[in-house]
């Protein structure tokens, strides 16, 4: 825009133009009486966003001025479309009065609405955390490799945390795990592939990042000199990060943070890594096709508050390794299962709703009445939880939650006295404070609402005192209150009556009295709302004075609510306690798969699965469609489960240390990052050829398909080969049967394979995993059963009998790796003696027989069978 046309603006475009220049990248909602409008661009792209109707306004440099609003009192819906979208907003308010401005009323942005900041409750999703997350990266000296800072903060409750990893696989697996809804970098930072462009990205002046402005931001917020207290005191990526964040956060609120107080230091080895395929693949809170159904955090929850659920699906994605922690875990729910707990908290464990977030809103002064009425019940419960927990012995976890769910009687009393039962959505109108908590604002209420009882008090008391019966109290809007009287009764006026107005048959009167309760009354309602707003201001006064208090409450009953889940689902579920064991192995009885379990009609066939210091590879072999992956994947669960302190799907389930888990399973194409099916399997088994150690678990899923048969068992034959060096726990499910004579080549490999019986060419899969390999893989017969017409299973039949019998393919590629057992009977490409009946079908020149022959030569084919 021309400064010449700025100045042929209307003062009010002048000063949306001045704010909108402080807020460039963002959409600016301009508050005008009763909409946000938006102007120019940002019209145009919210009309394409949210569907409005563009219109015009004005002009500008002779040109109309594009504009589209949304009503204020339908707001957040909007706000939710956008930042679905990723799409931040800045929210300016009129905050001068219309009725004493000169010119446009005052206007300022009282808060910016991004992606990763909120805290409306209508605005996020109750049960997943919503988070801020800022990246800040260094290369390490000499090996130049990048570490990373990763700092984490959710507005909408307060948690704040940092963590420093080394390489690019490591980061964007802990990206993963946070699932970011708003990403800060800095700009001159190159990022990886992955995350380049993702939603929510935001790039940052590097000097966001700078270190001692972010220690001293960091340590300003936490009221703290130094970091050590909070095990950060070595970090300096990571407090980059922090500072970028913290910066930002405060920007967008315009606020302080009062409810940031602690800095959460997670260490990498404190749990089991699992890399950023592998979560996908697992599936433990979002499905392949990125929604939750049908998810491990799906089937798991059974949380009674948000803030439960939340907290579980963070236990779920971070499995722990320190087996004291887990054990703790375990003893807790043990102890919820054994005794009536678990039903007898369940009452007012539904009453305690989402503290946590209730509270970072009191903080954050945005508080709703419906949060105070919702945060006074959660106080009512809290006695008669912490009284349930009172026999709980010392020293247990939990004991030390109990410590922490203690009741709050002063500001139970006071919230109980002071908010309705059912509060209005918001204070604006008032109707939020209970009659009897205030003396000031029930007389403001009284005399509003009493007016006329008032009124009619004054005439009978007046014509009494008087004598004058045909005395009349009234009201007109120009001269308010007044006493009238006929014209032939005026004269009998007392003396203090003041004439105030001469009408053709009446006199009317005032009185010092009527003149102040007309004061009174008609600034009533006014006061009365002034009142309440500020008795409102002064309860959320009242919490913030208990916020920490209150948010070590809120976050112990997070973990109890995540606990009793665990219990619940173990009964209904019928899982079992597993144990943790020092000695390296896992030993898994009658496992299931708990998802395929929860959603399949039809009964789940339990399996076992042993791995000790000597057999640390199973090759897994079966039909398609036999059970390998869900094998594969359900123990890749439980022991996932096991660390997180759930119960398992088993009878019963011993297990080893774990330090990761890997997943090389299915995959597609990586079109937007250049990836073909191929190259992303490549480069996940590298990932896993490089980091796996004998303590890691890995799950690989047909390695090599994705290329031609002999170049796919080749990498298959020597990634397993490379697993077993590393002595890593492996289960590798294969179509390539060559694979199963591992066994005989390398110690610590086993074979298990999945079983299927075949009748009338039909196949019936029994999903039962049984030692040694698969006597055949049955493809055929599945396709068939998936509805390949017949004519091309026919034709597949025929080509299958001539791979079999070796001349049906080139000589040179029937030598690929020296393997000398077993000799499975289907699509081994490296020995294959031909079936006679084969040769001599082979051999039969169709085009030269007769019908006759034709059938004399089936009947002979059919008696060498
Ligand atoms: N143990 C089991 N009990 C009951 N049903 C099972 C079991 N295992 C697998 N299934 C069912 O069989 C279906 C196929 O299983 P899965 O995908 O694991 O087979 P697969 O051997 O990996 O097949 P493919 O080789 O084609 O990938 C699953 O969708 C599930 O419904």
């Amino acid at each position: 825009m021309t400064s010449n046309a700025t100045r042929q603006h209307t003062p009010m475009m002048a000063q949306y133009l001045k704010i909108k220049r402080e807020h460039p990248d963002v959409l600016l909602f301009y508050r005008m009486g009763d909409f946000y409008e938006l102007f120019f661009d940002d019209a145009k792209r919210a009309a394409e966003l949210l569907d409005i109707t563009l219109t015009a306004r004005g002009q500008s440099a002779g040109n109309p001025i594009p504009m589209a609003g949304v009503p204020y009192h339908s707001v957040e819906s909007y706000l939710a479309r956008l930042v679905r979208l990723g799409v931040s907003v800045a929210i300016c308010e009129q905050i001068g009065d219309p009725a004493t401005s000169k010119g446009p009323v005052e206007r300022k942005v009282v808060r910016i609405v991004t992606p990763g900041t909120l805290h409306d409750e209508a605005l996020l999703d109750a049960r997943r955390d919503n988070l801020l997350v800022a990246l800040c990266c260094h290369p390490k000296p000499r090996t130049h490799e990048p570490q990373w800072g990763i700092a984490w903060l959710e507005v909408a409750s307060g948690r704040f945390g940092a963590l420093e990893v080394d390489g690019d696989g490591e980061m964007l697996a802990e990206l993963q795990r946070l699932s970011p809804a708003e990403l800060l970098v800095p700009e001159s930072l190159t990022l990886p592939e992955s995350i380049d462009g993702m939603p929510g990205l935001r790039h940052m002046s590097d000097w966001h990042f700078d270190h001692d402005t972010a220690h001293r931001l960091v340590c300003d917020q936490l009221k703290v000199n130094a970091l050590d207290g909070f095990g950060a005191g070595h970090f300096v990526h990571g407090v980059c990060a922090a500072g970028a964040l913290l910066n930002y956060a405060r920007d967008t609120q315009r606020a302080a943070l009062p409810h940031v107080n602690a800095l959460e230091i997670e260490q990498r080895n404190d749990a089991v890594v699992i890399d950023a395929a592998s979560r996908r693949n697992l599936e433990i809170d979002t499905n392949l096709s990125g929604t939750a159904d049908n998810t491990l955090a799906s089937v798991l929850d059974s949380t009674l508050t948000a803030m439960g659920a939340r907290k579980l699906r963070r236990w779920l994605n971070r499995p722990l390794r320190q087996q004291q922690q887990v054990h703790a875990r375990q003893q807790a729910v043990q102890r919820l299962i054994d005794s009536d707990l678990l039903t007898e908290l369940s009452t007012p464990m539904k009453q305690i709703g989402d503290v946590e977030r209730i509270l970072a809103r009191v903080a954050l002064r945005s508080a709703r009445p419906r949060d105070l009425a919702r945060l006074r019940d959660a106080l009512v419960a809290l006695p008669e939880v912490a009284a349930l927990l009172k026999p709980i012995p010392d020293g247990s976890l939990l004991d030390t939650l109990r410590k922490h769910i203690i009741a709050y009687p002063q500001l139970q009393d006071t919230l109980t006295r002071a908010i309705i039962d059912t509060p209005p959505a918001v204070i604006r109108d008032g109707g939020v404070i209970k009659e009897g908590f205030d003396k000031e604002l029930d007389e403001l209420r009284d005399l509003h609402e009493h007016a006329g009882d008032y009124l009619v008090r004054l005439e009978t008391r007046e014509r009494e005192r008087t004598g004058l019966s045909n005395l009349k109290v009234g009201y007109n809007r120009v001269h308010g209150y007044f006493i009238e009287l006929p014209r032939s009764q005026a004269q009998s006026a007392p003396v203090e009556y003041i004439r105030r107005q001469t009408l053709k048959n009446a006199e009317r009167f005032i009185i010092p009295e009527l003149k102040e309760f007309e004061d009174k009354v008609l600034s009533a309602r006014a006061r009365a709302l002034a009142r309440e707003k500020l008795l409102y201001e002064e309860l959320l006064d009242t919490l913030n004075a208990y916020l920490n208090l209150l948010s070590a409450t809120g976050q112990a009953l997070a973990s109890l609510d995540v606990l009793m889940s665990f219990a619940e689902r173990a009964i209904a579920l019928d899982m079992t306690c597993p144990t943790l064991s020092t000695a390296p192995g896992i030993d898994i009885r009658d496992g299931r798969h708990p998802v395929v379990e929860h959603v399949s009609s039809h009964p789940f066939v339990p399996n076992d699965l042993r791995f000790d210091d000597t057999l640390r590879m199973h090759v897994i072999t079966g039909p398609n469609m036999g059970g390998k992956s869900t094998f594969m994947r359900q123990n890749a669960l439980i022991v996932l489960m096991a660390y997180t302190g759930s119960f398992v799907p088993a009878s019963h389930a011993i297990i080893g240390p774990i330090d990761r888990i890997f997943t090389r399973i299915g995959s597609s194409d990586d079109l937007a990052g250049g990836r073909s099916t191929f190259m992303v399997e490549m480069t996940e088994t590298a990932n896993i050829l490089h980091n796996a150690t004998e303590y890691s678990l890995v799950l690989m899923d047909e390695i090599g398909r994705g290329t031609s048969t002999f170049d796919g068992l080749s990498l298959a034959w020597a990634s397993a080969e490379a697993l077993a060096q590393r002595r890593a726990f492996t289960l590798f499910a294969t179509h390539y049967f060559e694979m199963t004579a591992l066994e005989q080549q390398i110690t610590g490999v086993g074979n298990l394979h999945l079983t299927a019986t075949e009748h009338d060419e039909g196949i019936a899969f029994m999903h039962r995993v049984e030692p040694g390999p698969a006597s055949q893989s049955y493809g055929l017969q599945v396709a068939q059963l998936a509805g390949v017409p017949r004519s091309v299973i026919e034709r597949a039949r025929f080509r299958l009998a001539q791979l079999e019998s070796g001349s049906g393919l080139p000589a040179a590629t029937t030598t690929a790796m020296h393997v000398q057992e077993p000799t499975p009977q289907q699509n081994d490409l490296f020995t294959a003696e031909p079936h006679p009946a084969v040769i001599a079908l082979t051999e039969l020149d169709v085009d030269d027989l007769t019908p006759r022959q034709a059938l004399d030569a089936l009947y002979a084919l059919k008696a060498r069978l």
